[in-house]
Order: C-alpha cells, then sequence, then structure tokens
C-alpha cells in the first residue's frame, strides 16, 4: 500500500465526523477508505436497526468476506452504525436513514438481507404478521429491484412462507427475477433442530432413561451431557411455520434412530421453536439472538458459495419442483450463481411423509396468499 494511501486511512479512522451516514460530510472520506478497504462483498441489512438487524449487523462486520456493509433502517440507523463501525475488523460501514435512502443503501450490493417488520407477540402466529410486513417486503423488493437487481436476497421477515412468494412476484413484475438468487431463511429450524437432537443424542447414545425423563420435564440436567450441536445435522424442509416445519429425523447425520415417542418429542419442540421463545419473552419480541447467528450462517455460506468455494450445503425455502409446491425449503448448493442444486428429499418414513402432506396443504395456501397480495 503507498504511504499517503496509508495516511489517508489512518486519518480516515481518526476523525469522530466520519460517521458514515448517507449524505453526511463524512462520506467523500469514506469512498477513500472503501478504496484502500479488503477485498470482499458487499452487503446490505435492511430493517438493521431492529433486535435481528443490529446483532446481524454485529457478526456481519466481523465476517472477513464482507468489504462493505450498508446499514439501513427507518429509524435509529446513524445509531447502529455508529456503534459498529467502531469494530477494528475490515469492512466498511455507511448508514442509511429512511426510504429516500433506500436507494443509495441498495446500489452497487451483492448480497441484502431483510429482517425488516413487525415480530409476533404472545398467542399470533406468524401469518398474523402478513398484513405489515408484505407491504414493508413488498416496497424493499421494488428498490432491490431497481437498484441491484443481481444481487442474492436472503429473506427473513415473516411470514416467510409467503414474504419469499411476494418477493419473488415483485422481481417478475420488475422482469429481473432470478430464482437462484431469492433464498428463504429458514437456517433457525436447522440450528434448533441440531440443538434439540445433539442434546437428545447423548442421552440415546449413554442410554439414561432418568436423562431421557429429566429432559422431557424440560430441566437442565440431560442439557450439560449433551453433545456438540456443531457436529449434528438435521435437515429441516417444508417451510418456516408450525407444520410446514418438517425436520427430517430419519435423515439425521450421524446416523441416529429414534423410537416414535422421541419423534414425536422432537418435532414439535422444532416446530413450536419460536412460539417458545415469543412465550417466554412475553410480549418483547421474538427470536433476535439466536435468529441473527442463524441469519449469519446462511449469509456466509451464500458468500462463501459466491466466492467459489465448493460443497456449500444448507436449507432454504426457494423456487422449486422438488414438490407439486411453487416454494419449498430443501437442501440446496450455494455456488457462484446462487442456489446451483436443489437436492430431492430422499427417503422418508411413515411419519415424515404423513408431516410432509400436512405441510404442503398449509404451504399452499400461504404461497396463494403472498402471490395474490402482488397480483391484487
Ligand atoms: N425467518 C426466521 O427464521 C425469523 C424471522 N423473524 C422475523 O424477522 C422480522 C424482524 O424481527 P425483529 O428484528 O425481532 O423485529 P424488530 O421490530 O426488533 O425489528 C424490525 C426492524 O425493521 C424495521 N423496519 C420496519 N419497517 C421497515 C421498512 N419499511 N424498511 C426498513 N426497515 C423497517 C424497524 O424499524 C425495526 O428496526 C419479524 O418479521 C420476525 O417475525 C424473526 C425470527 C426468525
Ligand atoms: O416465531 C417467530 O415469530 C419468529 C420466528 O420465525 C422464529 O423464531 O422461528
Amino acid at each position: 500500500m503507498e504511504v499517503n494511501q496509508r495516511i489517508v486511512r489512518i486519518s480516515a479512522h481518526l476523525n469522530p465526523s466520519n460517521i458514515q451516514m448517507e449524505g453526511s460530510s463524512g462520506l467523500k472520506r469514506v469512498n477513500c477508505r472503501a478504496k484502500g478497504g479488503v477485498p470482499g462483498f458487499k452487503v446490505a441489512i435492511l430493517g438493521a436497526a431492529g433486535g435481528i438487524g443490529q446483532s446481524l449487523s454485529m457478526l456481519m462486520k466481523m465476517n472477513p468476506l464482507v468489504s462493505v456493509l450498508h446499514l439501513y433502517d427507518v429509524v435509529n440507523a446513524p445509531g447502529v452504525t455508529a456503534d459498529v463501525s467502531h469494530m477494528d475488523t475490515g469492512a466498511v460501514v455507511r448508514g442509511f436513514l429512511g426510504q429516500p435512502q433506500l436507494e443509495n443503501a441498495l446500489t452497487g450490493m451483492d448480497l441484502v438481507i431483510v429482517p425488516a417488520g413487525v415480530p409476533r407477540k404472545p398467542g399470533m402466529t406468524r401469518d398474523d404478521l402478513f398484513n405489515i410486513n408484505a407491504g414493508i417486503v413488498k416496497t424493499l423488493c421494488e428498490g432491490i429491484a431497481k437498484c441491484c437487481p443481481n444481487a442474492i436476497v436472503n429473506v427473513i421477515s415473516n411470514p416467510v412462507n409467503s414474504t419469499v412468494p411476494i418477493a419473488a412476484e415483485v422481481f417478475k413484475k420488475a422482469g429481473t427475477f432470478d430464482p437462484k438468487r431469492l433464498l428463504g431463511v429458514t437456517t433457525l429450524d436447522v440450528v434448533r433442530a441440531n440443538t434439540f437432537v445433539a442434546r437428545f443424542k447423548i442421552i440415546y447414545d449413554y442410554q439414561k432413561p432418568e436423562c431421557l425423563k429429566t429432559y422431557v420435564l424440560g430441566l437442565s440436567d440431560a442439557e450439560v451431557l449433551g453433545v456438540d450441536p456443531r457436529d449434528v445435522n438435521v435437515p429441516v424442509v417444508g417451510g418456516h411455520a408450525g407444520v410446514t416445519i418438517l425436520p427430517l429425523l430419519s435423515q439425521v447425520n450421524p446416523p441416529s434412530s429414534f423410537t416414535k415417542e422421541e419423534i414425536n418429542y422432537l418435532t414439535n419442540r422444532i416446530q413450536n421453536g419460536g412460539t417458545e421463545v415469543v412465550e417466554a419473552k412475553a410480549g418483547a419480541g421474538s427470536a433476535t439472538l439466536s435468529m441473527a447467528y442463524a441469519a449469519a450462517k446462511f449469509a456466509d455460506a451464500c458468500l462463501r458459495g459466491l466466492k467459489g468455494d465448493v460443497g456449500v450445503v444448507e436449507c432454504s425455502y426457494i423456487t422449486s419442483q422438488v414438490t407439486e409446491l411453487p416454494f419449498f425449503a430443501t437442501k440446496v448448493r450455494l455456488g457462484r450463481t446462487g442456489v446451483e442444486e436443489i437436492f430431492a428429499l430422499g427417503p422418508l418414513n411413515e411419519y415424515e411423509r404423513a408431516g410432509l402432506e400436512k405441510a404442503k396443504k398449509e404451504l399452499a395456501d400461504s404461497i396463494q396468499k403472498g402471490v395474490a397480495f402482488i397480483k391484487k
């Protein structure tokens, strides 16, 4: 690096006026810094000041594959941007506040992550969020179609089963739809399934029925004995709400077997993981920390795919022909162009086949509701 370039970078760092908000006088200096910054991908988070958005902003700032991080929200974006920008990692952070700055937030992005929208309160279903979140996702996707039509889009806003079809319809209308680049984030279901199965597996492996009893009662003894969830992989297919969340426990890796009672217990816990958090938070929102972790994990997989890493496989809710439905979550392989391979469901047992039928019935309605919202 040239010495004068280095001085520009250091002085930009030291200048407290350099809070990199769109429209602030610091923007010119920021551009210098971005030029001298690390190579990598440009990522935007829409809804960056929210419960998920703030933690996700921090995690993406820590990701070495990210060179530029745009934080957009309709409130509090400057504060979150100033805060995250002090982290001594490579990514240059810029903040964008409100609709007039949406286009600048999106222009040139490689990956756009969308956690914008209202969360559930106890007693609500994810579908109860449709009336508010459908419009938010529509507006944001119109911006994406206009300003970064080639970006990979990760949709987190609920109800995912409907918001992904909404995004697809917006992109179709704009003539920019590429099914390989639109991905609904269902990683939290997999993260939960890996955790719950890992805790359970040790009990099974060590054959301690008293521990099983403890665990089912919800006490913590068994948890400390658990295997590392990172060593467990549970495919979760279908969608992201209630019975549409279908863990394939017959395909757990490493191979494990479960009794009927165990399968019932694990399936219900995985399907109701979101509700478990909503009830525990008692009105203060839904999963944010585990979700930010899951979203960062999934975004990292998308970026590794874009970079050309091989064998990047995650579950995601995408445009699919695996079933007769136009959208369905399965394992997919991520590559330079987004979704490069969609894996079949594989052999299902009788319990899973019955679950699949229930899941498809509910999914069909949610997809139709999303499509109708744009076509109306
Ligand atoms: N896919 C998944 O697995 C999960 C999805 N979610 C969903 O993620 C969404 C966000 O959840 P939280 O972060 O907990 O909510 P939150 O209310 O804490 O944050 C949402 C953020 O979105 C912002 N926002 C609202 N309208 C916007 C717009 N038009 N443009 C940009 N930003 C806008 C708000 O200002 C707020 O900062 C909810 O819909 C929730 O149901 C939550 C957990 C898991
Ligand atoms: O349950 C909710 O409303 C949030 C969510 O999608 C999850 O935690 O899986």
